[in-house]
């Protein structure tokens, strides 16, 4: 019998959805090297963005709806979708019923993870978001200069502008360091938990059967079918609305990480998005095959 695959690799779908994120930002940046619109379009390598009224896309401006009401309140798309999926999916729980089943407590606590990852990354870590401690880490810092010659602002108050946000905010430039782009981390954190958790739909709808593996407490690699309850692996492939919906949100997010990969950011700013996004994957979903303690509190999806 052939041996079995290490719990830390990814399935045959997981690959695909893995290699989509660096395939679709390398396809972006190459668009953007390549496109004569894009090319001939001024480019702003301060904000690394281009100029709304030259913009050679509507999506390479920054005030287009779908980034907007979509990107910038991605986190709470996420939210309402997923929970809408959750509540409503007959593998969690009874279909029409709130109940709180363990299943359905499993899947919050996953959410909950990730959502305290974004929260960490962008808005707040026990003081400026990672992203703007990583920025001021990296000798970047709030210029006030244009605001100081104005005599609008004492250039010594500086140094307390630590979050890109405040600094925008007051007319300063958030120059100098490395910004690791929010839009990518969002992006991609979002949608790949999104399909993370609606991949058994997929899989128990059609003929392609994935086998994850997992670590048992003596050692042994099994199949993580033998945690599985039968009732719900049989209900697990049943395409509900709450599946349709939250695979449209994650759907649009690639879309738009397509877009902000051809109109936005430098290569490396992209690639720390996403190697911080999926480090927050790797914990959720793959660390928990290999660790039974972890896997008996959050689970995994569809078992
Ligand atoms: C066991 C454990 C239990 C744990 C238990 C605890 C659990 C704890 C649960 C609590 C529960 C909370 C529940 C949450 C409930 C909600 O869901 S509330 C959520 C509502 N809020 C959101 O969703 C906010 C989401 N937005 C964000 O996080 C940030 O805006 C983002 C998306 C990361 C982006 O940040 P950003 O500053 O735009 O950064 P970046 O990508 O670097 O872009 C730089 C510039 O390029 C522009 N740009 C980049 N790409 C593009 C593009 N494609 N198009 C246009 N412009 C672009 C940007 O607009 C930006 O321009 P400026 O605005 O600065 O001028």
């Amino acid at each position: 019998m052939a041996a079995r695959r290490s719990p830390f690799m990814p399935t045959y779908l997981e690959t695909i959805l893995l290699s989509l994120y660096p395939a679709t930002l390398i396809l972006g940046s190459l668009f953007a090297l390549l496109d004569p619109v894009s090319r001939a379009a001024p480019y702003n390598t301060a904000t690394q963005s281009h100029y709304a009224n030259t913009a050679p896309s509507y999506f390479a401006k920054k005030n287009n709806v779908f980034n907007i009401f979509f990107v910038k309140q991605g986190w709470a798309w996420v939210t309402f979708s997923y929970l809408f999926f959750l509540f409503t999916h007959p593998s969690t729980g009874p279909v029409g019923s709130l109940s709180v089943t363990p299943k359905r407590i499993r899947g919050l606590l996953r959410y909950g993870i990730v959502t305290l990852w974004w929260i960490f990354v962008t808005q707040w870590f026990f003081g400026p978001a990672i992203i703007d401690r990583g920025f001021l880490l990296t000798g970047g810092q709030c210029d006030l200069v244009e605001l100081a010659d104005q005599g609008k602002v004492d250039m010594d108050n500086t140094r307390q502008f630590v979050t890109g946000v405040t600094c925008k905010a007051v007319g300063g430039k958030w120059k100098g360091g490395h910004d690791i782009s929010g839009h990518v981390f969002l992006l991609v954190l979002g949608s790949m938990f999104i399909f993370e958790e609606v991949l058994h739909v997929v899989s128990n709808s059609t003929r392609v059967k994935e086998e994850r593996t997992i670590f048992m407490s003596d050692g042994a690699v099994k199949s993580a079918e033998v945690e599985a309850e039968r009732a719900a692996s049989e209900s697990s492939g049943q395409w509900t609305l709450g599946a349709k919906i939250v695979l449209g949100v994650a759907a649009l997010s690639l879309y738009m990480l397509l877009m902000t990969a051809a109109y936005f950011h430098t290569w490396f700013e992209k690639l720390t998005g996403l190697v911080v996004a999926f480090s927050g994957i790797f914990v959720v979903y793959f660390l928990p095959r290999a660790v039974p303690a972890l896997r008996q509190v959050i689970g995994l999806p569809g078992v």
